[in-house]
């Protein structure tokens, strides 16, 4: 572990050596040097200057940090530095003025709702509570394969695992599956595309009403479309809360929520911060948005992955045939049993985190780490795509998808204390999702790969398969990925 040296702060006004970087042109800065797929620009650039780079964005500062020492200077021993959001218009038009958890700024408010969420849906109980709803919903899921498998039909596995994950998440989250009805999965998807976006407006603020990309407008209209089925859905809660007055044993977490209105957020806190309806809107939405495309993004991956690699596909399909048998299904008790599965996972998260760049942080103060000065309110973007690919880290078979490389099982962490692989981010602002992403994206993995053999379609060689990316806050396929899936437990 690096410790902070007693004279890394600087003075407000002090000034010093940015870090190294690519020269800035006028107005865009360094804007266009990001590319379509902003963690592979990212990537070049930082083979030149190094795991510390200061980059210009518009007219924000911005440092990019590209290895696993440096992330652990910026992610934990400066962590409380860094644990800010910067405001950002996606989430002015989109997250009800940062309201909700991810983009608001580091503070009581932001500590409050963290809190709040981690008790009321999150912790490890209330996961536990709906095991009993995956296994349900999973098992659906199975039924249906079972119904194409049996008609030699090729499947569109990014759909179903999408809304299979969009189902438990509104089960979770809003109480029963209202997703068909409002469309909602389109609308985070869209959201979180424009999320992930360089938008000029956040960089160069005097283009902004210009909206040369046609981000703001776009933004404005899916925020409101958001709010209509986020009205919707609340006044849905507050008339069944009516109805059945006192008799209603099943709460999920917008009847929690609703419960608190007109309330301290926390007691306890010497800030008091009221919860109003649009805190609840807001802190729903960031809680649909994180849980919808992310373990679904996670499935997709690695089972491309194993399409890829029937060697590993075949490892993976012993072990469970060793664990579990030919003549079940898997539970979720089993996955602490599967190692095998484990590697898996870390190693489709290496080569595919879902948040290439985490979600972007905000210094708080002017500090400088290993000679570098980096003032406040500088953007801090990590690399952790970048560190995933690195040969210097993980050996020259980087690019190969290689599970055995963690193989002492405990030796890398997923969560957040080994900064070679970071896909839940770490420190203050680390995913607090963790837990239930970790388990969704296991047990239906474990399920569709113990059930089902996979193929591609006819024509489609291993080597053939698309695995382009879309940019996205969370980064998923580009194209829907397609399999004929054979069933093979015994019945
Ligand atoms: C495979 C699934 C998931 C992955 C890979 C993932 C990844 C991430 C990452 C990289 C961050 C940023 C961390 C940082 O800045 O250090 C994050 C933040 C966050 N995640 Fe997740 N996530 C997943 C699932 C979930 C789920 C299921 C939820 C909740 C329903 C969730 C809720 C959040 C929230 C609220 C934040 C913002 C935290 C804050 O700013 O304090 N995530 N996630």
């Amino acid at each position: 572990t690096i410790l902070p040296r007693a004279d890394q702060k600087a003075s407000k006004n002090s000034g010093g050596k940015l870090p190294p970087g690519p020269r800035p042109l006028p107005i865009i800065g360094n804007l266009h040097q990001l590319t379509s797929l902003p963690h592979r620009g990212l990537q070049s650039l930082a083979k030149k200057y190094g795991p510390i780079m200061s980059l210009r964005l518009g007219q924000v500062p911005a440092v990019v940090v590209s290895s696993p020492e440096a992330a652990e200077l910026f992610l934990k021993t400066y962590d409380t530095v860094f644990a800010s959001r910067p405001r950002v218009q996606a989430s002015e038009y989109m997250s009800y003025g940062s309201k909700g958890m991810a983009f608001s700024e580091y503070g009581p408010y932001w500590r409050n709702v963290r809190k709040l969420c981690i008790l009321q849906l999150l912790s490890a109980s209330k996961i536990e509570s709906f095991a009993a709803m995956r296994r349900s919903e999973v098992g659906e899921l199975v039924k249906s394969l079972r119904r194409s498998a049996a008609a030699r039909e090729v499947v569109d596995v990014s759909r179903k695992v999408g809304e299979l994950i969009a189902d438990m998440a509104c089960v979770m989250i809003l109480g029963v599956d209202l997703e068909d009805k409002y469309h909602l999965k389109e609308l985070v998807h869209v959201g979180l595309c424009l999320t992930g976006n360089f938008n000029l407006a956040d960089y160069v603020p005097f283009l902004a009403p210009l909206d040369l990309q046609g981000y703001t407008r776009r933004m404005k209209k899916v925020g409101k479309d958001l709010d209509k089925v986020l009205e919707k859905i609340i006044m849905e809660h507050e008339q069944r809360a009516r109805e059945q007055q006192g008799r209603y044993d099943h709460k999920d977490f917008v009847d929690v929520l609703l419960s608190l209105m007109n309330q301290p957020m926390n007691p306890q806190d010497q800030h008091i911060y009221i919860i109003d309806r649009t805190n609840i809107k807001a802190i729903v939405l960031d809680m649909v948005v994180a849980a919808f495309d992310t373990s679904a993004a996670a499935i997709q991956w690695t089972l491309s992955e194993l399409l890829k690699s029937p060697r590993v596909m075949k490892n993976l399909q012993e072990e469970l045939e060793r664990v579990i048998g030919m003549d079940r299904l898997v539970e979720e008790k089993d996955l602490e049993k599967l190692d095998y599965l484990d590697m898996v996972v870390k190693e489709s998260f290496r080569l595919h985190p879902v948040a290439p760049l985490l979600v972007p942080r905000e210094s708080i103060e002017d500090v400088t780490i290993e000679g570098h000065f980096i003032v406040k309110k500088s953007r801090i973007i990590v690399n952790t795509w970048t560190i995933g690919r690195d040969p210097n880290v993980w050996s020259e078979n980087v690019e190969e998808f290689y599970p055995e490389r963690f193989i002492d099982n405990n030796v890398v962490d997923l969560r957040g204390h080994d900064f070679r692989l970071l896909p839940f981010g770490s420190g203050r602002r680390g995913c607090p999702g963790i837990s239930l992403g970790l388990v969704n994206t296991r047990f239906v993995l474990a399920q569709l790969v113990h059930c089902f053999s996979w193929e591609l379609p006819s024509g489609v060689e291993t080597k053939d398969l698309d695995m382009t990316e879309m940019f996205g806050l969370s980064m998923g396929r580009a194209n829907h990925l397609l399999a004929k899936p054979t069933y093979r437990l015994l019945d």
